[in-house]
């Protein structure tokens, strides 16, 4: 064994059981797992629950009880424990002496009475022991309605009257408690870690949602897990209620159940397991390549009838718009974890200005036209949001924005090169033989290869503001295709409403 002692904190919950994992010793094991502990459970009840209720609880004989706990303690050194759901009288005073026996040293009692479905998880003869068990206690974590229940009072008016419940409840049991506003009728959904002297209240939004199953007991279950490497109780609460606050908020998109769903305990964590980004993202833009295909744009482009005024309007605005988007990739190379990506994204920066910018003064040069104006509205669009996740985006939001000019570009290429035919006698065939070349398409692969690495270090929160990155890349691109197009084939090729491009 190292001498450094453990790597993680041993953390013990002892609760009931949420066979669909969003609430009890299931939701707690997760809550240890997120916050870095090692996680243990000793069983109190066994709980047929789902989102939409409680239909059994069954309580095991406290001399089973008590085998587990001693089979944990006479083994593991306990950092930290966790108390949530109790059931019976016995079963509270079991475990009252198991923690004179045992003394750990971070002790959470949640003091689980009522789930939220209404549903009793406390006889109520077994109040007052929870009463008792609470003086054993560090930190206390009632809602509303159970502080009222462990002063014998009633449920608190209004949150000011609660934390003044609160602040009694801590002088009478020398305890700190943390005051959970889960349950208060408001936009906000405030906690305040109360002891005998001090007040600090933790401020948070309320997310609008029904994913708020097995909230309190997760909460509990962090804090247990976060105190031993925390220096007071204001310190491990604050961060286990940012990180709950983002849990509940990610917890509809787990899909899980049809009443009300579990939060998303790992929603922080990289998305191991998930489908590669990339064809998350291919799928949610299906509508958006169709629409792309149909365009007729690229229809008149591929079969070569695309008036030639259209088709340099197009280029000109192409060509600002690569004015931008070379930087936004030169933002990419610069934000690169590694050498290849770095090399990847320089040399694609360079490529923007080199070859392309070529080809476009290639055949810009050759137009009687004169394009000496600025960017349209639709490319100004699609620049400013590019430039917008080049300052302030992270590296994976910043190549999941600039990946669909790869994609979509290679993609259309490759149909449009197969439409057009004879490209020696195509009147746009050097456009169509850059994007449909096997080349253009390696660059592409390698585009999305580097994006879904990127989108394997990431939580669920930031590859969900990756997909929108996507998302609203290819809006544009579709758009872009679509502005001069349709206005050219018109004989309206407009620029007077055009505004310089602010490169990024
Ligand atoms: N809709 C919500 N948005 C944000 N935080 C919430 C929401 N509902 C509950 N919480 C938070 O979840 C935790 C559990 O609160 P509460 O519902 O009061 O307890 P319990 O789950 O024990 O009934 C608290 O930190 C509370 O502030
Ligand atoms: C086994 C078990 N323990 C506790 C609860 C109550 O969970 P809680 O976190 O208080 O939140 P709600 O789900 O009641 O809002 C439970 N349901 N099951």
């Amino acid at each position: 064994m190292s001498g450094r002692g453990p790597s993680r904190v041993r953390a013990l919950s002892v609760a009931g059981t949420d066979p669909t994992g969003g609430a009890g010793v299931q939701a707690d094991l997760k809550s240890f797992a997120a916050h870095g502990a090692y996680g243990m459970a000793v069983v109190t009840a066994l709980v047929a629950q789902n989102t939409h209720g409680v239909r059994a609880v069954h309580v095991p004989d406290v001399a089973f009880l008590r085998a587990q706990l001693d089979a944990v303690g006479d083994d593991v050194t306990v950092d930290a424990v966790k108390l949530g759901m109790l059931g019976t009288r016995d079963v509270v005073e079991e475990v009252a002496a198991w923690l004179r026996r045992t003394r750990p040293p971070v002790v959470v009692l949640d003091p689980v009475m009522v789930a939220t479905s209404g549903d009793r998880l406390l006889d109520a003869g077994a109040e007052q022991a929870v009463r008792a068990l609470v003086a054993r206690a560090d930190l206390v974590t009632p809602n509303l309605p159970e502080l009222g229940v462990l002063l014998d009072e009633r449920r608190a008016p209004s949150w000011a009257a609660a934390v003044d419940q609160a602040r009694r409840l801590a002088r009478s049991a020398g305890v700190t408690v943390l005051l959970k506003g889960g349950h208060l009728d408001d936009d906000v959904s405030p906690d305040a870690v109360v002891d005998a002297r001090t007040v600090v209240e933790l401020e948070a939004v309320r997310v609008s949602t029904t994913s708020t199953h097995g909230t309190g007991c997760s909460l509990s279950a962090a804090v247990a897990a976060l105190r031993p490497r925390r220096p007071d109780w204001v310190s491990a609460a604050r961060d286990a209620k940012e990180w709950l606050t983002g849990a509940i908020a990610a917890g509809e998109a787990l899909q899980v159940g049809s009443g009300r769903g579990p939060v998303d305990h790992l929603h922080h964590v990289p998305t191991l397991g998930a489908r590669a980004f990339s064809v998350e993202a291919w799928d949610a833009v299906a509508d958006l390549r169709a629409a792309c295909d149909a365009l007729p744009f690229v229809r008149a482009l591929a079969d070569g009838t695309l008036p030639t005024d259209a088709f340099e309007a197009y280029l000109h605005q192409d060509a600002l718009y690569l004015g931008v988007y070379a930087r936004v990739l030169a933002r990419a190379s610069e934000l690169a974890p590694d050498p290849v990506a770095q090399a990847f994204f320089a040399r694609g920066a360079a490529g923007c200005l080199d070859v392309e910018a070529q080809l476009h003064r290639d055949r810009l040069g050759r137009s009687d036209r004169v394009h000496r104006s600025g960017a349209s509205v639709v490319t100004r669009a699609y620049v400013d949001h590019l430039a917008a996740v080049g300052a302030h985006g992270s590296y994976a939001q910043v190549l999941a924005a600039v990946l669909p000019c790869y994609w979509l570009y290679a993609d259309v290429g490759a149909r449009i090169l197969a439409r057009a035919g004879d490209l020696a006698a195509h009147p746009f065939g050097d456009w169509v033989g850059t994007y449909g070349d096997p080349g253009f398409a390696a660059l592409a692969d390698e585009a999305r290869r580097l994006t879904d690495e990127a989108a394997r270090e990431v939580g669920a929160g930031e590859r969900a503001r990756m997909l929108a990155a996507f998302v609203t890349s290819c809006e544009h691109e579709v758009a872009f295709f679509d502005q001069v197009a349709v206005r050219a084939a018109h004989g309206e090729v407009d620029l007077r409403s055009a505004v310089p491009v602010t490169a990024g």
